[in-house]
């Protein structure tokens, strides 16, 4: 089966309907501007995510992705269809809905730099309508979860990038919303701050049933926290599945291969038609390229290379990367 049927089976599966889903977009369409200068951002856009997940919300730029959660948030009234967060249709009732919603969009500074860590985590409950009494044992768990305990009383602005963003995530969480919107969580962390982030956001989802909407170009917070993944490309749906289903259903394993000898010129364009080979380099055994199988196509490359009159030196196998998946759903991989 080629690539592109696949991706077309991923693009044809009906959005999932639970009937407990926590955020619900059905029909959704945003339209910016009118006549000439009109751009369709999100174009009848389903999707549902079931209460007590995470999703990713995957896209190039210009996607659609900010589009459907501002809609989701009340910042943007879609042209059609609607937007549902605990049942509450979003723009019928934007007060009711948004005491279910927690948001950390990028590059807002959601946090007050001149008030302590804790200060700030009181302030965002308190905007919730959370008595300071009911919360302090949540902000102890956080600030020790974000491993900001030590911080609790330094001004934010005395603290480093990474931990002024583990803050923004903190007071996101401070109100103990059950929905939780969250725009690269992880940009500008450095890799230990990253991890560790993953890890915790992963911990809450499963302990405390929080359902989150997660949009990032971070496939390490995708794979590391979300069951589900929602594609977009320009505005459309063009993949809604499990995680682990999208891994599987294109089984993409990267090759590293080295044959002895040089590999002809002929053949390494079959290889690069084939197997979308890269990184011919000659090496001392002869030379080295990495091939990308999807499903069985793995003795097709065997045959491929045997039929060539080459012999292969060594074989290494790479677990499939969501990226590549992602690259390919959206058609950006021939770049
Ligand atoms: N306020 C606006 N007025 C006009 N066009 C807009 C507006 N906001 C977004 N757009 C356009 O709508 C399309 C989708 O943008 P959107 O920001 O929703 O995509 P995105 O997937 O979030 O992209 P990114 O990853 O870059 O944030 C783009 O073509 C963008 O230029």
């Amino acid at each position: 089966m080629s690539l592109h049927a696949e991706t077309e089976r991923v693009g044809e599966r009906d959005p999932p309907d639970p009937a407990d889903a926590a955020v619900r977009v059905d029909g959704l369409t945003k339209t910016y501007g009118s006549g000439d200068a009109a751009v369709t951002a999100v174009d009848d856009v389903s999707f549902a995510v079931e209460a007590g997940t995470a999703v990713g919300l995957l896209g190039p730029n210009g996607a659609g992705k900010t589009t459907a959660i501002k809609s989701l948030l009340g910042l943007v009234i879609p042209t059609h269809g609607t937007a549902e967060v605990a049942g509450i249709d979003v723009h019928a009732d934007p007060r009711a809905a948004y005491r279910h919603v927690g948001a950390m969009l990028e590059g807002a500074r959601n946090t007050y730099w001149r008030l302590t860590v804790r200060e700030n985590l009181r302030f965002f409950a308190a905007l919730a309508g959370r008595k300071p009494a009911d919360v302090r044992e949540r902000h102890d768990e956080l600030l020790a979860r974000f491993d900001l305990t030590g911080k609790a009383d330094t001004p934010v602005k005395e603290l480093s990038r990474g931990m002024q963003q583990k803050v923004s995530l903190a007071a996101t969480l401070a109100r103990d919303a059950e929905v939780v919107f969250l725009d690269e969580p992880t940009l500008g962390l450095d890799v230990e701050s990253s991890r560790e982030l993953r890890r915790e956001l992963r911990r809450l989802v499963e302990e405390s049933g929080m359902t989150v909407v997660v949009s990032s170009h971070d496939m390490d917070v995708i794979e590391a926290v979300c069951d589900r993944v929602v594609i977009m490309s320009d505005g459309a749906i063009v993949a809604d599945e499990r995680v682990a289903d999208l891994l599987d259903l294109f089984r993409t394993r990267s090759y590293a291969v080295t044959v002895e000898g040089a590999v002809p010129e002929r053949v390494r364009a079959r290889l690069r038609e084939r197997f979308d080979a890269d990184g011919f380099d000659a090496v001392e055994a002869g030379e080295r390229f990495t091939a990308r199988v999807v499903g069985d196509g793995f003795y097709e490359l065997t045959d491929t290379l045997r039929d060539a009159g080459l012999t292969v030196a060594d074989f290494q196998t790479a677990e499939p990367d969501l990226e590549d998946v992602f690259l390919r759903v959206t058609g950006r991989d021939d770049a």
